[in-house]
């Protein structure tokens, strides 16, 4: 592909990007991947340079864009060599006109930077939230030790016990160590989230909002494949995916629960006051994993935002039925609001007077509210809210 015809890609993978955050389409890697599939011209330097021309736009660009053109005349703004693509020759976009419309830069949609301010993130801290994340791995303990793994490359210890640093794009799932299972590809940020639990062999742990297990893999890892783990989901397809990633880090079958929306006691009745500790890794806007997906600022509305927040109350509820006496409750979301962080806990101690919060000591992240948050700029992972919290004897 000519460099004219790698931009006028990125446009129209962009449109379709915006429109699919406008009608809760899929994610922009589905769809580059769909892309260039249907484009088997492109080389793997094509599709490098459009991948990384399409997301320079979307994280410089704060509000939804009204075309892929208009973000990507963004881009041209401030770079010479970018703007003189546009030369309308074969494949190319067309010259830019004086009266264009360019989309806005920003960190988010106006109502998002407010709420992130309000919740103390701004400035630098706001800005770190679109940067380029490194790659974690986890030490599965089960199989390995961080101190004695051989790896084709060194990596750099995290405050998480058994994390490792290698930089954005190092291919760790060709090493022969992730084929056998003794790493797991897992953010430090997640790493200490699990951690927090505090998982010991022999305990009844729940992950009540499990998804593929990549949390409840760590868990596992913990309790040293001894004891009762339940990993538990509303969502059949995630949970479906666990069993396969437990079989390769040698985990014993887990038991999963498939819950109903509203009723996720249902399925839990014998578990009922039994359970040593439960992590509830709730759905969330994820405004600390935009590293990833910046593009997920651009899908979120102040309407879902309420959803996810009434969503993660019942869950803590949910959990508090489940902890035994004297148990614990580790509360945890990939967002740096305030509303899905420490205003959930308050609202929760509220509701639970017999309950208290637990400090945390992790090694990272600075308290907030009756938890601890993690964030991009000061502990370099993705952005967290923990808490835990004791059941009354
Ligand atoms: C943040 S994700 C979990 C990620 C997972 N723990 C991991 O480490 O990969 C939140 C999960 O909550 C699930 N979920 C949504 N509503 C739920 C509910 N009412 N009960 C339990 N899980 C729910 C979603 O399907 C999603 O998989």
């Amino acid at each position: 592909m000519t460099p004219q015809a790698r931009v006028q890609a990125a446009i129209e993978i962009l449109d379709a990007v915006i429109a699919a955050a406008r009608s809760g389409g899929p994610s922009a890697d589905r769809i580059i991947a769909d892309w260039f599939r249907t484009r088997r011209f492109a080389g793997s330097g094509d599709r490098r340079a459009v991948r990384d021309l399409a997301y320079g736009a979307i994280r410089a660009c704060g509000e939804v864009p009204v075309s892929g053109r208009a973000a990507m005349l963004h881009l041209a703004q401030d770079d010479a060599a970018l703007a003189a693509l546009f030369d309308g020759s074969r494949h190319a976009p067309l010259p830019i006109a004086p009266d264009e419309p360019v989309a806005a830069g920003g960190i988010a949609p106006a109502w998002l930077t407010q709420r992130l301010a309000e919740s103390g993130i701004a400035g630098a801290a706001a800005a770190a939230l679109l940067a380029r994340a490194p790659l974690d791995v986890r030490v599965n303990t089960l199989k390995a030790r961080r101190d004695a793994l051989e790896l084709p490359l060194p990596g750099e210890p995290l405050a998480a016990p058994q994390g490792l640093r290698f930089a954005h794009g190092t291919p760790v799932e060709q090493w022969q160590a992730f084929k056998d299972g003794q790493i797991e590809v897992q953010d430090g940020g997640s790493q200490l989230a699990c951690a927090a639990v505090d998982a010991a062999p022999g305990e009844t742990v729940i992950d009540l909002c499990a998804g593929a297990g990549g949390k409840t893999l760590a868990l596992a890892a913990d309790m040293a494949g001894k004891g009762r783990l339940i990993a538990c989901d509303t969502d059949r397809a995630r949970l479906s995916r666990l069993a396969p990633r437990a079989a390769r880090a040698g985990v014993p079958p887990i038991d999963t629960r498939l819950l109903g929306p509203g009723r996720e006691l249902d399925a839990l009745v014998d578990l009922a006051g039994k359970a040593d500790a439960v992590l509830v890794d709730a759905p969330c806007s994820g405004t600390g994993t935009w590293r990833r997906n910046p593009e997920a600022r651009w899908r979120l509305t102040p309407h879902e935002l309420a959803r996810l927040t009434a969503i993660q109350s019942r869950l803590l509820d949910v959990a508090a039925v489940l902890v035994r006496p004297g148990g614990r409750l580790v509360f945890v979301t990939c967002s740096l609001l305030d509303a899905e962080g420490a205003d959930q806990v308050a609202g929760f101690l509220a509701r639970h007077s017999a309950w208290q919060a637990v400090p945390l000591d992790l090694g990272a992240g600075t308290p907030r509210g009756h938890g601890l948050r993690l964030d991009p700029l000061q502990d370099t992972t993705d952005g967290f809210f923990i808490a835990r919290l004791a059941a009354p004897w």
